[in-house]
């Protein structure tokens, strides 16, 4: 069977595409590099890729906002392959920086199938880049990540300075999206209880790590699942603890080959 391809989008700044690379190569995917320039040429396309992974870093150095830059040129010179992509019902993944870049795009979290924005990135609560390894729990419903166990603490790293999820105004607009199942990590404590700082590292309204769309194909998180098990990141030796890593690339994965995009 052909490896399915994914495309990692990357330009200046951007800094864990090598990771996400080997971590893809480990589950089976044939990564792809694609720096925005190449999308800007057409000298690639995206349509024959069945993923889209954009990884972390500092894109376009975090000017103006982190992702708003990437995000804007992706918009200029990719949107309607993006949008026909997640209308196919393609994984879009953003680890991030990239998920900066899904939200500044209005991609996450789509309400009803719109895309409009109602979820910003705003810096921490402790106006520092907060830097270490945190937990989290599976609180959604994506069919993306079937291997992912609910409610169970996982470790994964963090390490950004603009991830305090911040909703648009109305009311009952995190209630809505804890209903639809599109809360898909929130931050815990070891124990698996609901975290307060420095487990939760950012301030995020309900602890929120991690989002997605109204159908559940494009996921936004803040941890880094592919720094943690492979060469890059190895676990200091002894932890017996469930990590997020290399099972949420095989969920993919699996997704992939069920659907035989
Ligand atoms: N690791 C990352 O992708 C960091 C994202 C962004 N540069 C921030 O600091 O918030």
């Amino acid at each position: 069977m052909q490896e399915p391809e994914v495309a990692i989008l990357r330009m200046e700044g951007t800094n864990c595409e090598e990771e996400a690379y080997h971590a893809f190569q480990d589950s089976g995917f044939k990564p792809t590099y694609i720096h925005i320039n190449e999308l800007k040429n057409k000298r690639e396309s995206l349509e024959h890729f069945s993923t889209i992974f954009l990884p972390g870093g500092f894109s376009a150095g975090d000017y103006i906002r982190a992702g708003s830059i990437f995000s804007a040129r992706l918009s200029e010179y990719s949107r309607k392959d993006l949008e026909r992509f997640v209308d196919e019902g393609k994984p879009i993944i953003g680890v991030c920086n990239g998920f900066q870049i899904l939200a500044e795009l209005g991609f996450i979290p789509d309400l009803d199938g719109k895309m409009e924005r109602k979820v910003g990135l705003a810096p921490n609560s402790s106006n520092r880049f907060e830097c270490r390894m945190s937990y989290v729990k599976m609180t959604g419903k994506t069919p993306m990540l079937k291997e992912i166990k609910h409610d169970l603490p996982y470790m994964v790293p963090v390490a950004h300075a603009e991830g305090r999820i911040v909703t648009a105004r109305d009311q009952n607009f995190l209630e809505k999206l804890d209903e639809s199942g599109q809360i898909i990590f929130r931050y815990s404590n070891p124990d698996g209880t609901d975290a307060l700082y420095p487990w939760n590292p950012n301030g995020s309204e309900g602890s929120i790590a991690g989002l997605s769309n109204f159908h559940g194909n494009v996921i936004g998180l803040m941890p880094h699942p592919e720094r943690i098990y492979n060469f890059f990141g190895k676990l200091p030796s002894g932890i017996n603890k469930d990590v997020l890593g290399k099972n949420f690339f095989d969920s993919l994965y699996n997704y992939i080959l069920k659907k035989a995009f």
